[in-house]
């Protein structure tokens, strides 16, 4: 999420905005979609998968006061957990370190106005406690209840999502074990007001490594994703009690290139932003499924998905489609 070099950066300088033909899809996620077997399941599988297809992520609308997403009295405590989160130290959160790339603290970059930190399996409890013991050594229980729950209730519009992605795709046999072994990374996103004369990119264009990625920003806006077709770029309006859903690099290979990751990027107006991502990881070896190839042959091999992560940061100068054939991609004398 912070690559500078990545393909198209050029385009932050030129804002080529598409505001009249094309809006991101919103979806409903209200109870009566929800059922699997139903005629209204069906249809939102073939709605979910249409847009992932077309602009490789949507908006996903839920009923605030159902039993799925997070209520308001939750989205504020987060907004205000996180504000809390970011007011800390910058040596307190540089202590937030990970051996996986993006995964711990960073900020303070020149090119983009982004400051973040990630929490590596967020729907474990253990996992946030620590966490949270890092930044508050003696205790901050309200911080850590709110983004624990938080993580917990947003993976499940993720896990719907992936469902509905694997059964769109006839391949939902698979979906069960697929899920058990997915993990989570949270992210937490800050972004200053720029200063006179100094780039108003809050994050600049890029492709995220998951295999989806469900993102809440605050009032303030500013998410952009980039419509593949003509390469404009769609400001993301979030109604209320709604998500983003994006494609990431996972997806791609595992669709064997029918769902495209999502170009996206964020560009800072007058106001300070908060942002809040739940990045979905496989916990080892994608398997692309063969009933993906059609008439054709599978583009892609089964892959490793932190590895794919790991070789995206010592190759930041390629973008989503490049980086995804390099690491997993089948050659023609394979
Ligand atoms: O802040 C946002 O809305 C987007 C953040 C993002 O793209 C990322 O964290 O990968
Ligand atoms: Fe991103």
């Amino acid at each position: 999420m912070d690559r500078r070099n990545e393909r198209n950066s050029a385009s932050t300088k030129k804002r080529k905005i598409d505001t009249t033909t094309k809006k991101l899809p919103i979806i409903n996620f209200t109870a009566e979609n929800l059922t699997p077997g139903t005629e209204n399941w069906r249809s939102t599988c073939k709605a979910v998968r249409e847009a992932m297809e077309e602009f490789s992520s949507f908006i996903g609308v839920y009923d605030d006061d159902g039993e799925l997403g997070p209520r308001p009295e939750l989205m504020r405590s987060v907004f205000s957990s996180l504000k809390e989160l970011f007011d800390l130290p910058e040596e307190t959160k540089s202590l937030n370190t990970s051996e996986l790339p993006g995964f711990g603290y960073f900020g303070g970059m020149w090119w983009q106005l982004i400051e973040t930190v990630g929490i590596g399996d967020s729907t474990s409890l253990e996992s946030v406690q620590s966490f949270t013991k890092l930044m508050w050594p003696s205790g901050n229980n309200n911080f850590c209840q709110t983004i624990y729950q938080y993580a917990t209730e947003v993976s499940k519009l993720g896990e719907i999502v992936t469902r509905m992605i694997f059964e769109s795709y006839g391949v939902e046999d698979y979906c069960d074990s697929f899920l058990d072994s997915t993990s989570y990374l949270l992210r937490a996103n800050s972004y200053r007001v720029p200063h006179v004369n100094e780039t108003n990119v809050g994050v600049s264009p890029h492709g995220d490594s998951t295999f989806i990625t469900v993102l809440k920003q605050d009032e303030v806006g500013g998410l952009e994703v980039q419509y593949s077709k003509n390469g404009t770029w769609i400001p993301v309006d979030f109604p209320p009690s709604s998500f983003t859903f994006l494609a990431g690099d996972a997806l791609l290979a595992w669709s064997n290139g029918k769902i495209r990751s999502c170009f996206h990027r964020v560009m800072m107006a007058k106001k300070a932003r908060l942002s809040i991502g739940l990045f979905s990881f496989h916990k080892g070896i994608v398997e692309v499924p063969e009933e993906l190839a059609g008439d054709d042959s599978l583009q892609f091999r089964s892959f490793d998905h932190f590895g794919l992560l790991k070789f995206r940061y010592k190759n930041e100068s390629l973008s989503s489609e490049e980086r995804v054939k390099a690491f997993c991609g089948v050659k023609k004398d394979d």
